[in-house]
């Protein structure tokens, strides 16, 4: 896995062309009406587990405001403790973030309201919006967005379940390829950062096991400076969204 992860990082795998072959761009309205005058652009960068990046769904504006938001509270990102569930520092991920409030400013609330757009998801229990810079070097290692069997209490003190799903919208790139993708090492690809667009992926399967394909990484940068924001998507209140589905998925697929 660690190879492969580099191997990735560095730009010298990517998927089979078989896998390649079957991956589709779309347009996206989710039955919504508003949706039907301006679709979202989706491209498949993966099929099942889907990885889908939405292009152009931050403008540059709101990507100046939630920078110039974000600048003056960066603190260096941490992780949970899976024990103690403190606050930890750790090589693994080396970035600095700050946590917007939907109401801040309406560029943060618009960008909300979007990730329900485009998710289909309600963002009544999502965390807030997290914005991540890294510098040279900043990295986060292979990891999960959500809590594993073996870390039941992770979210407990939110109350809303699990993190059903990651939407990742990219505010900044480091130049061309130098570092700083988002990568899948079970499934081979590499996301490459693009000003505006958006990733996204559901990190549960539908019986609510987390979805061990989705493990995924941020390349170290290796010039520039990149800029993410991320909206965490929990499983409460998405019943009617996404139901449960009726099968469970063979343990090797689960964690
Ligand atoms: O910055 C990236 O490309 C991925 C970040 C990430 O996986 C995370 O913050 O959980
Ligand atoms: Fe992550």
């Amino acid at each position: 896995m660690w190879l492969t992860y580099e191997a990735l990082c560095r730009g010298e795998k990517g998927p089979s062309d078989k896998i390649l072959a079957k991956l589709k761009c779309r347009y996206l309205d989710n039955g919504n009406p508003f949706l039907k005058i301006a679709p979202f652009k989706v491209e498949e960068a993966y099929a099942n587990p889907d990885i889908l990046i939405f292009h152009d769904v931050m403008a540059d504006d709101e990507i100046a405001t939630i920078k110039a938001l974000a600048q003056p509270r960066l603190e260096r990102a941490a992780v949970q403790n899976l024990i103690t569930g403190e606050k930890a520092f750790i090589q693994a991920r080396i970035s600095k973030v700050a946590i917007l409030k939907e109401f801040e400013h309406k560029h943060v609330t618009d960008v909300v309201q979007r990730v329900e757009d485009m998710t289909g998801l309600t963002m009544e229990t999502a965390e807030k919006l997290q914005v991540v810079n890294y510098g040279i070097g900043g990295h986060y290692e292979p990891h999960y967005d959500f809590a594993r069997r073996e870390e039941p209490n992770a979210f407990h003190s939110l109350g809303t379940g699990n993190r059903i799903a990651t939407v990742l919208f990219y505010g900044e790139q480091p130049f061309f390829h130098q570092g700083g993708a988002t990568v899948f090492p079970y499934l081979d690809i590499a996301l490459w950062p693009k000003k505006g667009a958006a990733a996204f992926w559901y990190n549960l399967h539908s019986s609510g096991e987390g979805d061990k394909m989705t493990l995924h990484a941020a390349c170290p940068v290796l010039t520039g400076s990149k800029w993410v924001s991320n909206k965490w998507i929990h499983e409460a209140g998405q019943q009617f969204r996404r139901p449960c589905g009726l099968k469970r998925p063979p343990p090797e697929l689960t964690a």
